[in-house]
């Protein structure tokens, strides 16, 4: 019989340790597959193992849970160092910028750099409340079904419930779009908008979503946006998430989202802003903008190029209604 999987948990903020106790518990329950032992690398604290490569060394399952931006320099330093047959899942969403101002699936870094199998887990799924125990979804996307059976295994739970999709890249891009979107839902919530105007920015977004996974991912498959991580995770982030919560504060104080952020977020990280301005330098080197104006003009209102109040504007003339 095969040796029990040993798992290390890259990350250990809010998503993070919440997805560590689902982890942990299921390698306690399931001790022919999973080692008992979970380790998980901390950035700055003193607690649990701090040093990357001592973390990672042996893992066989790494699971990669940090913010989008510090992934590029998160692998490199573990490059070189893993153990042979060793595969990855990333839960990070949002997009790295390749050069030449195309855009990357972050698996891609992953499986570029370190050269090893990368599954991806996206989901309608705020940190609070899987900590909770509060019933929900999520979705893994992978190619091979024996990896995905392996993976479903480390992370369904009686109230984690997982489905296991081949289409993949579509399960990443969702993530990272439906975070722009809810930097869109923030600020109709800040103009004071009401709830169907917010329906409206998620219609729209969604559409723009489709239509980036229809432009620059061809394979894409429409079922995969029914799954937990579409139109599930893009609610869930617009009525509840922290890009829509420091978005509304961004139109109703006139503060910069970076002061924001510090101010509301206790160290915790935004990836809504950021991703908007990546896929905006994808969009801007294509002359694309025109195509994605939800995209575009939550950009720039983000970047103080325009103001909040010229939403309205981009959803009256969105071209879903010419
Ligand atoms: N929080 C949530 O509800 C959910 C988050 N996600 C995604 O999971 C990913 C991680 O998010 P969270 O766990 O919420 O993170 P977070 O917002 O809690 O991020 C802060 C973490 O970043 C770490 N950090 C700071 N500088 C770093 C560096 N230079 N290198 C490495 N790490 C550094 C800190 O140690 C801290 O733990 C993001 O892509 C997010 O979109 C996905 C689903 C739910
Ligand atoms: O991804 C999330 C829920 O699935 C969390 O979204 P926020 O980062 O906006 O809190």
């Amino acid at each position: 019989m095969a040796e029990p999987k040993k798992v290390c948990i890259v990350g250990s903020g809010n998503w993070g340790s919440a997805i560590a106790k689902i982890i942990g518990n299921n390698a306690l329950e399931k001790p022919d597959m999973f080692a008992k032992e979970v380790r998980m690398w901390v950035f700055e604290e003193m607690l649990a193992v701090p040093d990357l490569v001592e973390s990672a060394k042996d893992a066989d399952i790494l699971v990669f849970v940090i913010p989008h931006q510090f992934v590029r320099g998160v692998c490199n330093q573990m490059k070189g160092h893993l153990k042979e047959g060793v595969v990855a899942i990333t839960l990070i969403k949002g997009f790295d910028i390749a050069e030449g101002g195309g855009i990357l699936l972050i698996s891609q870094v992953i499986r570029s750099t370190l050269e090893i199998p990368c599954a991806i887990l996206m989901g309608a799924n705020i940190a609070n409340e899987v900590a909770l125990e509060n019933y929900c979804e999520a979705t893994i996307g992978v190619k091979s079904a024996e990896l995905g059976a392996t993976l479903k295994a480390l992370f369904q739970t009686r109230y984690f419930r997982i489905v296991v999709v081949n289409d993949k890249e579509t399960v990443e891009v969702c993530g990272a779009l439906k975070n722009i979107v809810a930097v869109g839902a923030g600020f109709a919530d800040g103009l004071g908008y009401g709830d169907n105007t917010k329906a409206a920015v998620i219609r729209l977004g969604l559409m723009e979503m489709i239509k980036f996974c229809e432009v620059f991912y061809p394979d894409c498959q429409q079922s995969t946006f029914l799954e937990s991580c579409g139109v599930a995770d893009l609610v869930t982030t617009c009525y509840g998430g922290r890009n829509r919560r420091v978005s509304e504060a961004f139109v109703k104080t006139g503060k910069s989202i970076e002061e924001l952020e510090k101010e509301m977020l206790n160290g915790q990280l935004l990836q809504g802003p950021a991703t908007a301005a990546e896929v905006n330098i994808m969009l801007k080197s294509k002359s694309m903008e025109d195509r994605f104006p939800l995209f575009t003009a939550i950009h720039r209102i983000c970047k103080g190029m325009i103001p909040a109040k010229d939403f309205l504007e981009c959803l009256k003339n969105h071209p879903e209604h010419l």
